[in-house]
């Protein structure tokens, strides 16, 4: 089986690598837009169409194509990555001392068959002083990441509840995808 990761994360190709399979990777070109209105249809539609432009410009018969997408939802605010440094603080001082949910999106493309699924992770954080939150930011780490932080990086010291599976907040839910590939008998 040839398998095609359509993403430019490397995150995401350290998750995918503990599947145990080979992969090439293929970024997608396209221009992520917020479409649907539910967080999971957001992100299994920016996953489907990330999965879909390099399976259309890029795959070759019988080859699996994975694409996938991740939010950050406090309430009624849907945060990608910020644009800035001040859109940066501004979200993750509306993120500190509460709990939000991640969102990952994942499509699997094989054939004419597709398949999309949404895992949803609760992060809850401590309060976190405006000094540390300026020198997060100053590190650079916020600013490829969804919601401005990576659980996986330096922001990690003020978590302070997780549910759900981590892997889906760095990018990429591996279990549930795993469990999805041998469903159809694709691993
Ligand atoms: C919340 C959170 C997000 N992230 C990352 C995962 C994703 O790479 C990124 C969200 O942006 P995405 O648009 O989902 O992905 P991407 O642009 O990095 O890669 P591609 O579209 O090519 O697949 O935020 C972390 O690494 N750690 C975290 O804790």
């Amino acid at each position: 089986m040839n398998y095609i990761l359509a993403s430019a994360s490397p995150r995401r190709r350290e998750l995918l690598a503990k599947c145990g399979i080979y992969f090439d990777i293929i970024p997608s070109g396209i221009e992520e837009k917020i479409t649907g209105e539910a967080p999971p249809d957001i992100v299994m539609e920016l996953a489907r169409q990330k999965a879909m432009d390099v399976w259309k410009n890029h795959a070759k018969n019988g080859d699996v194509v994975i694409g996938a997408d991740t939010i950050v939802v406090y309430r009624d605010e849907i945060l990608g990555k910020p644009e800035d440094e001040e859109e940066a603080l501004n979200m993750l001082s509306m993120l500190a001392d509460r709990t939000h949910q991640v969102y990952t999106g994942v499509a699997i493309i094989h054939g004419t068959s597709m398949k999309t699924f949404c895992e949803r992770t609760d992060v809850t954080f401590y309060p976190v002083d405006r000094q540390d939150l300026l020198r997060y930011i100053a590190s650079g780490d916020p600013m490829d990441k969804a919601g401005a932080y990576g659980i996986q990086g330096d922001f990690a010291i003020h978590v302070k509840e997780i549910h759900g599976d981590y892997n889906n907040v760095v990018g990429l839910p591996v279990a549930r995808l795993y469990q999805e590939l041998k469903k159809d008998m694709l691993v």
